[in-house]
């Protein structure tokens, strides 16, 4: 850990959605201290480089750069000319702007010059230029730059030039995009490192241009070290402003107050990485404590009926609330129907569905504040005497998540003798554990659930995959604990008529669309749940006979899977079954699942489940 004091925190506008005004609120509010001012943001408004410069202070953020100037060094005479002119016009509106720093990116004209003699000798008249104004230069390699792509190579320019107001800008989009390595820039000088960029990136197979300009995102939401890449710039001994700059097209249309806010999120992570910032430690997730839906009376006896068919069964009543507790081995559902909490809140907004997830941890006061320290909203519900207060915080859509970690006697602090009348023992039936909560996010939003889960509670995020649902497709990523003890699958849609995106509209936002039990036995545990009136998705035949050719099964074993509609697949070597409950009130369902040995979550299934559950 470097002992530092705070360095700037800054975001580049072109990151966020709006005008120049919302953008420069929205990363006020988030808490940055300055902003990189994109060129297209100032041309397109209304008002003077000055007043844009008075808004800024009034909202209390620096100008940290102005940017870009794009195809400066090395071109052919007449250009070349024309370019220090364009300079010379570009530093009057840095004035205006009270900015001393401009970007130059590495030149992308085919006509440009490969002579770096050449590129040196621009890029020192052009810092003669701006040093007699005050101000500073500073160089950045592009990934697709003409002649120069690299930070070493925009480095070796800046020493040939030998200029004070020239400078080296690093990028960690550019460097990481090309496999290029940042241990290097550690050994630069820092006071000529002027300023530093990041951008994470998802690892995907395209040219790197069309790459970076649609989907960069912040770090932490994509593939690439960007804070490993922050460190070896923070051993350089650089101690300026560390700004994020992104280009993606959702961000583009995201609210950008919330965007601003993911991105704060995303630096804090980043810095805490690099050892620049501490952020309180991870605090280790045990899984699930219990799962909260909001109900109101009449759909907490249809929902209490349908979970009976499950095996679970009533075993409390809250003390002071309308809040029923139901069980099965491990597992705890609460039913809320109490007028005046969170629940009725969300009820109102979304009918029957999971409004609170409880998560259990080995420290749920560290966790609390590692979740503060990266931004998030902290919830308390009102509670009667004696009751305990379980912390709470606010996932990226508003969901609630509840903190359960042991009390000092070692018991969880989740205790529910203390708030329920126990009506009886929890059931051992088929189901003992939650195996995973799966969500359907809004579009554009998969990033933002990505970052929080990954920052606040450290899950890794899986290799994304695609599922064809009859009306479009879906993709879908799962995040999961280290040891897989919490496993939360995400999926978002951009078609408004799959499943997820029929859940996302018809249902006013994000949300759990299912929830996954474990068992030993799926058979028994089919057969088991039929004789309670559960009615299992019904499986067309084609699946099983395709089954059959895909993996060899014995015929009374397909024979088996068909009369029970249980799924089949295979992975890490192992094998999965699962099947599904109907929709309860056309919204969300039950998996059950048994696991000998396999991993995943029988992503070749998800289709036929689909289309099963589109014919209802
Ligand atoms: O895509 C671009 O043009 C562009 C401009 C300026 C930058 O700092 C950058 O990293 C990319
Ligand atoms: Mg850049």
């Amino acid at each position: 850990m470097l002992n530092l004091p705070r360095l700037p925190r800054s975001i580049a506008t072109v990151c966020l959605s709006g005008h120049l005004l919302d953008k420069l609120e929205a990363a006020a509010a988030a808490g940055f201290d300055g902003v990189e001012i994109f060129e297209n943001d100032l041309l397109t408004y209304e008002g003077s480089p000055a007043e844009i410069r008075r808004l800024a202070e009034d909202l209390g953020l620096a100008i940290t750069i102005f940017q870009p100037f794009r195809d400066f060094e090395a071109m052919p005479e007449p250009q070349r000319a024309r370019n220090m002119d364009r300079a010379e016009r570009k530093f009057d509106v840095m004035q205006a702007l009270g900015t001393d720093l401009v970007l130059v990116c590495s030149n992308t004209q085919e006509v440009a010059i490969d002579d770096d003699a050449r590129a040196a000798a621009d890029l020192a008249e052009m810092a003669e230029r701006a040093a007699k104004r005050g101000l500073r230069v500073g160089y950045e390699a592009l990934a697709w730059g003409r002649n120069v792509s690299r930070w070493k190579h925009a480095w070796k320019i800046v020493q040939m030039a030998g200029h004070d107001s020239l400078g080296l800008i690093v990028d960690s989009f550019h460097t990481l995009s090309l496999g290029d390595e940042h241990a290097g820039i550690a050994e630069l000088p820092g006071e000529k490192i002027f300023f530093v960029q990041l951008a994470d990136a998802p690892r995907l197979s395209m040219d790197v241009l069309s790459w970076s300009r649609h989907f960069r995102n912040y770090p932490g939401q994509g593939d690439l070290d960007v804070g490993g890449f922050l460190g070896s710039v923070m051993k350089s001994g650089y101690r300026g402003p560390i700004s994020l700059e992104v280009f993606n097209d959702d961000f583009r249309e995201a609210p950008a107050r919330l965007n601003a806010r993911d991105a704060l999120r995303s630096l804090i992570l980043a810095e805490s990485q690099a050892g620049v910032a501490e952020l309180p430690a991870l605090a280790k997730c045990e899984g699930v404590a219990f799962l909260e839906f909001a109900v109101d009376v009449a759909a907490r006896t249809r929902l209490g009926g349908f979970l009976e068919t499950l095996g679970f069964r009533l075993c409390g009543r809250h003390r002071s609330k309308d809040v029923l507790l139901y069980r099965q081995g491990g597992i705890n559902l609460v039913l809320n129907a109490e007028q005046d909490s969170a629940a009725a809140e969300h009820f109102q907004l979304h009918g029957p569905s999971v409004c609170a997830m409880a998560l259990k941890v080995d420290d749920a006061a560290r966790a609390l504040a590692r979740a503060r320290a990266l931004q998030c909203s902290e919830w308390q519900e009102h509670r009667g005497v004696d009751e305990k207060a379980l912390p709470g915080i606010r996932a990226t859509d508003g969901t609630l998540i509840l903190l359960i970690g042991p009390d000092g006697d070692g018991d969880s602090s989740l205790s529910w003798q203390n708030d329920f009348h126990m009506l009886e023992d929890a059931p051992e039936g088929p189901l003992a554990q939650i195996d995973h909560v799966a969500q359907a996010l809004p579009t554009g939003s998969m990033d933002s659930f990505v970052l929080f889960w990954r920052a606040v509670f450290g899950l890794e995020p899986q290799q994304a995959f695609e599922i064809a649902d009859p009306q479009g497709l879906i993709r879908s990523r799962a995040m999961i604990s280290p040891d897989g003890a919490l496993r939360l699958p995400l999926n978002i849609s951009e078609s408004r008529k799959t499943s997820t995106g029929r859940f996302v509209t018809a249902f006013a936002g994000a949300g759990v669309h299912h929830v996954a039990f474990d068992t030993q036995d799926i058979f028994a545990a089919v057969q088991d749940f039929r004789a309670k009136g559960l009615r299992t998705l019904q499986i067309p035949p084609n699946y099983y006979d395709d089954l059959g050719a895909r993996w060899g099964l014995e015929d009374d074993m397909l024979a088996r899977l068909r009369e029970h509609d249980v799924l089949y697949d295979r992975d890490a070597g192992g094998e999965l079954f699962q099947f599904y409950s109907h929709a309860f009130d056309s919204r969300f369902f039950f998996e059950v699942i048994e696991r000998r040995g396999a991993q995943g979550f029988g992503a070749a299934n998800a289709s036929v489940r689909m289309a099963a559950q589109a014919r209802g």
